[in-house]
């Protein structure tokens, strides 16, 4: 039996590093999933291996089940249904553990997302022998959520074949959870991410697992209904960057500046709240509907300045920003910062010309421009007879 899991990517409409310190932020999930198939291999006691392909990166690791066991089995694991932190004494085990699969060095970034792999694998499957394949649509480390997708699909395809969730394996096609269990699954998304980006917030998890949109502070999430056509151009700068360090610095200035950098924070909460409003009030008429999107470009300007202000812009944002704007359009960082990718939303109104104009001049730079469903299913899985 093979067990397909898929998970979407997100962009943050406002908020993003200010809900790292209790702000209110607002994200929507997108039409980009990343997909993890799991197949639980028949027990083969000399052979038995865990094997994880990562397809977009041409990676593969094999460790024997054995190796697993003698580094992790002390922790008594599986526990499904209690979502745990893994520790610093843990980590560094399965460190050791990837250090010894040789990743090529121009690559090793990714050996943080192998390592929540194998701390969520333990923990929610055990010492099982498997083959787990990744494949996603999102481009990796550019602010779309591809670290939060994949450990929500991870989780998703280990709980769907542990023991503490119950689905039924005959039906076909994709199957949403129920509410308890992605709760669960949300839990040990989130613990994939603290191993991923250090101090997430919890919104990417959880906007990945959810869907749809959603108001997030503290933890806590607020589904919200857009009552406005939303389209977004999302424009991926290829500059390379690292959430991690990207919420490490923002932390760090506001060590530094704590006074001045709560005043910003705070502006930020009363941005995201004033846009969750504007998108859910109702729209009644053409002109309304320009009415509301002349207000989200101002709040998303606003934005902007103050991610700015947090220290997370790049040259490229900038040029993304001033190109944009040479045709009246108004766009801001999604994600992390530091490079990565920009929106830049697109009126109802405006021309099909124009919009193929704004593509080419930013594609002129090397950019990437795609457009992107927004708000569309949470995670998902689907059985399979196995081949
Ligand atoms: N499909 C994938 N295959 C392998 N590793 C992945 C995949 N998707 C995500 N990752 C892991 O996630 C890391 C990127 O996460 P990071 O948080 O820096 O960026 P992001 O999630 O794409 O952007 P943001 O956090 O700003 O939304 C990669 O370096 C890798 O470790
Ligand atoms: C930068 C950040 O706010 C969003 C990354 O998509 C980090 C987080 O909330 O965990
Ligand atoms: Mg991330």
């Amino acid at each position: 039996m093979e067990v397909k899991a898929r998970a979407p990517g997100k962009i943050i409409l406002a908020g993003e590093h200010a809900v790292v310190h209790g702000s209110t932020a607002v994200a929507a999930s997108i039409g980009l999933y990343t997909y993890v198939s799991l197949q639980v291999s028949p027990s083969n006691e000399n052979d038995d291996r865990l094997i994880l392909q990562l397809k977009d990166t041409s990676l593969e690791f094999s460790w024997p089940i054995g190796r697993i066991k003698d580094a992790l089995s002390s922790l008594g694991g599986p526990f499904p249904s209690t979502p745990m932190s893994c520790s610093s004494e843990t980590f560094n085990l399965i460190l050791a553990m990837i250090e010894e699969q040789n990743i090529p060095e121009a690559k090793t970034s990714l050996a943080s997302g192998v390592s929540a792999f194998l701390w969520l694998y333990t923990s929610i499957l055990g010492f099982k022998p498997a083959t787990v394949v990744v494949t996603s649509d999102l481009p990796l480390g550019a602010g779309l959520g591809s670290s939060a997708a994949l450990c929500v699909a991870f989780s998703a395809a280990l709980l769907a074949c542990s023991d503490t969730v119950n689905m039924d394996m005959k039906q076909e096609g994709w199957l949403v959870f129920g509410e308890s269990e992605l709760e669960l699954l949300n839990k040990w998304a989130f613990e994939g991410e603290k191993i991923i980006h250090g101090k997430p917030s919890g919104i990417d998890n959880t906007v990945s697992t959810y869907g749809n949109m959603i108001k997030f502070r503290s933890g806590n999430l607020t589904r919200i209904k857009s009552s406005m056509p939303l389209k977004m151009l999302i424009t991926n700068t290829k500059v390379g960057r690292n959430t991690k360090a990207l919420v490490a610095g923002v932390s760090e200035r506001t060590l530094r500046h704590s006074d001045a950098m709560s005043f910003v924070f705070d502006a930020v909460d009363s941005i995201s709240k004033e846009l969750a409003n504007v998108i859910q009030t109702p729209a009644p008429d053409d002109q309304s509907i320009i009415a509301k999107e002349e207000k989200l470009e101002e709040l998303m300007e606003m934005n902007q300045g103050l991610l700015q202000c947090m220290g997370v812009s790049h040259a490229s944002i900038e040029t993304v920003l001033r190109t944009t704007l040479k045709y009246k359009l108004v766009s801001k960082l999604t994600g992390a910062g530091g490079g990565g990718c920009v929106l830049t939303l697109l009126p109802t109104l405006l021309s099909g010309t124009i919009v193929d104009k704004v593509i080419a001049e930013l594609e002129s730079c090397g950019f990437q421009c795609l457009i992107a469903g927004i708000g569309g299913n949470g995670a998902e899985i689907c059985f399979s007879a196995s081949s």
